[in-house]
């Protein structure tokens, strides 16, 4: 894989991805607000539009216990999975595979009224991160979602407007050893998640429109898919 074309964009994006993800809300500087909350998930927006589209930067932190962030990246990453946590997708396939950490997915979304159709074309990288912080810490997990393109799917021919993402999603595993020595248990463990993400709407659609779907989607979206790792794992041996 380290000969692909893609793989020189894969590196630099996938270490400022995680820099930005690493950056916690305050140092980001002001403009972020607090829009949705519930129990350990905050999540974050900051509005800003480019050529009168809104592409607001999203940032979302939420502990989630009795998984490991191995496990929410294999899931999140996984093609197999995703028809089940991914509400809003309609049609998903690879269009490669670089190597068994990088694939390239083509992706239509439900049609958003009165948006028309979206679709996105994307390269998904997943890494395991030492941790800087902690060296006998558990290590971080990322995968790195970023718009790409394919000679065979050029945009904007069909129906589907595409849309242009970054998106990062960076976990780090917190074990809390059980007091008498016993042996590791879901219990004794949860996962930080940190998810980023840039979405450019790609053709116009009204930001106030837009403005609500992400309001409405982006939790629901995280809810629905850190449950979902939590049910897939709850009977399985933890995979650090
Ligand atoms: O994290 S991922 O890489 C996971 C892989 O699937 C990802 C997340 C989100 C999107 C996405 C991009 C654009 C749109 C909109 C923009 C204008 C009309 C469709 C939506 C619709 C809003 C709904 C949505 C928002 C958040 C999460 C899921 N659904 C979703 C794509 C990929």
């Amino acid at each position: 894989a380290c000969q692909h074309r893609l793989w020189p964009e894969i590196e630099s994006v996938v270490k400022q991805q995680v820099a930005w993800a690493r950056t916690g809300i305050g140092e980001c500087g002001q403009g972020w607000q607090l829009f949705a909350e519930d129990g350990e998930m905050r999540m974050y927006r900051r509005e800003e539009e480019v050529d009168g589209m809104a592409v607001d930067p999203l940032k979302a932190v939420h502990t989630v216990p009795g998984i490991t962030g191995h496990e929410v990246c294999h899931y999140f990453f996984g093609p197999q999975y995703r028809y089940d946590w991914e509400t809003t997708l309609e049609q998903m396939t690879v269009l490669e595979t670089v190597s068994d950490d990088t694939l390239v997915f083509l992706q239509t979304h439900k049609r958003i009224w009165p948006a028309s159709q979206r679709d996105v074309l994307f390269w998904s990288h997943m890494r395991k991160l030492p941790n800087e912080n902690d060296r006998d810490g558990p290590d971080l997990w990322t995968v790195v979602n970023n718009s790409t393109t394919h000679l065979d799917y050029p945009p904007n021919v069909g129906k589907c407007v595409r849309i242009y993402l970054k998106v990062c999603l960076l976990c780090q595993t917190r074990v809390d050893p059980p007091k008498d020595g016993a042996p590791l248990t879901r219990d004794n463990i949860s996962c930080k998640i940190t998810y980023c993400s840039v979405v450019n709407p790609g053709g116009w659609a009204p930001a106030s429109v837009l403005r609500a779907v992400y309001k409405r989607e982006y939790p629901k979206f995280l809810k629905r898919f850190t449950a979902y790792v939590v049910n897939q794992t709850k009977n399985k041996p933890i995979m650090f």
